[in-house]
């Protein structure tokens, strides 16, 4: 019997990986923006791994995030921060969800730029409110109002996650439809006449 085999096309996870070449993909954007849900559904896609980086932090100190922000500071937690991700990106390519703080400090910010390209999930304040209020695991937004300080960051730290390299809204719209756009966005990115286009 004759057989007819039929070229299969490759899948937009298999494009946009392929297209990512050796880079990591790097997830930026504040509290409840969706980068552990999106990165870690975006990683299987692309059939990479997958690591957030507050998990990873907490896997390497033994605390969780509260317990670093208590017994050291936030600048402590910010140079082991630092740290974690410069050895994630070095040891890549894989999906590497940040922090919400990670890409607005300078130095984390500038490893990133070298070692991946970096993705802002951007969300309206009600929509990250409505992801965050249910839990108080948060350290920054134990405050009397954290509503306002979620607003106050956004204000803060907009304009900075607006020099990542590429900007997916996020919103109320299945996490599906969500990862869709990313890999997209990566194609896209990578294809023309990105800084990474040599790479
Ligand atoms: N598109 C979406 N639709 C519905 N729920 C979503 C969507 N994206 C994320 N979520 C939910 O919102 C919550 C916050 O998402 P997630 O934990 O991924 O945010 P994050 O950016 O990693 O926040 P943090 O910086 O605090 O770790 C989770 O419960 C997640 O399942
Ligand atoms: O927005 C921030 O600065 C933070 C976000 C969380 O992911 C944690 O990294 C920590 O709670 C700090
Ligand atoms: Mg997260």
């Amino acid at each position: 019997m004759n057989e007819t085999i039929f070229p299969v096309a490759p899948t937009l996870g298999e494009r946009a990986r392929a297209a990512l070449g050796r880079r990591n993909l790097v997830f930026v954007g504040l509290m409840g923006a969706g980068k552990s849900a999106i990165g870690r559904m975006t990683a299987s896609q692309l059939g990479l791994s997958f690591i957030d980086t507050d998990n990873e932090i907490e896997r390497v100190s033994r605390m969780t995030i509260s317990e670093l922000f208590a017994a050291y500071g936030e600048e402590e937690f910010r140079a082991l921060e630092t740290r974690v991700i410069k050895r994630l990106l070095r040891t890549g390519p894989r999906v590497i969800s940040t922090g919400g703080g990670a890409f607005i400090n300078d130095k984390t910010r500038k490893q990133i730029e070298r070692g991946g390209v970096s993705l802002w999930l951007k969300a309206d304040l009600d929509v990250l409110w409505e992801r965050v209020n249910k839990r108080d695991h948060r350290p920054l937004l134990k405050t009397e109002n954290p509503r306002q300080t979620l607003e106050n960051l956004m204000n803060q730290r907009y304009p900075v996650y607006a020099l990542a390299d590429m900007t997916i809204q996020s919103r109320d719209e299945r996490k599906e439809t969500i990862v869709k756009e990313v890999l997209e966005a990566v194609i896209e990115y990578m294809g023309k006449g990105s800084r990474h286009e040599q790479d």
